[in-house]
């Protein structure tokens, strides 16, 4: 089971709970990362997480990332839909990874039907709020096997 696992939640996620709760719910980013905080270490596994609203600051962390992470469970927020140079990175970290979307973005505008990452992901979550993100936390517990540490 993955030993560690690294949540990273991209633009405007800080606002979740605040705006738009008809689409996102009214569950702040603090009380995801509290619950993912308890979830994580109920399993024993090593949390970490990030929230930005800077492309190149979560490229940074993703590079971070590697040969320390077994696993990143990613809401990318609009750099889904954009970002190359996001999926360049953790591609190229070649951690194993998990797409969360909090809505059904398949339910929404055309331009949130394609992500730069899903092609890539091992699982990709979308519609189910932010259980979404317990949902991957206990997919990742049972099938991210954890990386032998380089020597
Ligand atoms: O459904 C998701 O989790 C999204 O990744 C959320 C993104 C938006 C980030 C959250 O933006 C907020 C804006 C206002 C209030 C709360 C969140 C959106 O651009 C994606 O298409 C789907």
């Amino acid at each position: 089971m993955a030993k560690s696992i690294l949540l990273i939640n991209g633009p405007n996620l800080n606002l979740l709970g605040a705006r738009e709760p008809s689409i996102y719910g009214s569950t702040t980013l603090p009380d995801v990362i509290h619950a993912a905080t308890q979830q994580c270490a109920s399993k024993s596994i090593a949390f970490s997480h990030i929230q930005s609203n800077h492309e190149g600051v979560l490229i940074d962390r993703i590079h971070e990332a590697r040969g320390d992470v077994d696993c990143i469970i990613i809401n990318p927020g609009a750099f889904t839909h954009t970002s190359v140079a996001i999926r360049d990175a953790i591609v190229g970290v070649d951690i194993p990874f998990v797409e969360v979307h909090i809505s059904n973005v398949h339910k929404r505008e055309a331009f949130r039907h394609h992500s730069y990452l899903s092609d890539k992901a091992e699982a990709v979550v979308c519609g189910l709020g932010v259980f979404g993100y317990e949902a991957a936390i206990e997919w990742a517990s049972r099938n991210v096997k954890p990386k032998e540490k380089a020597q």
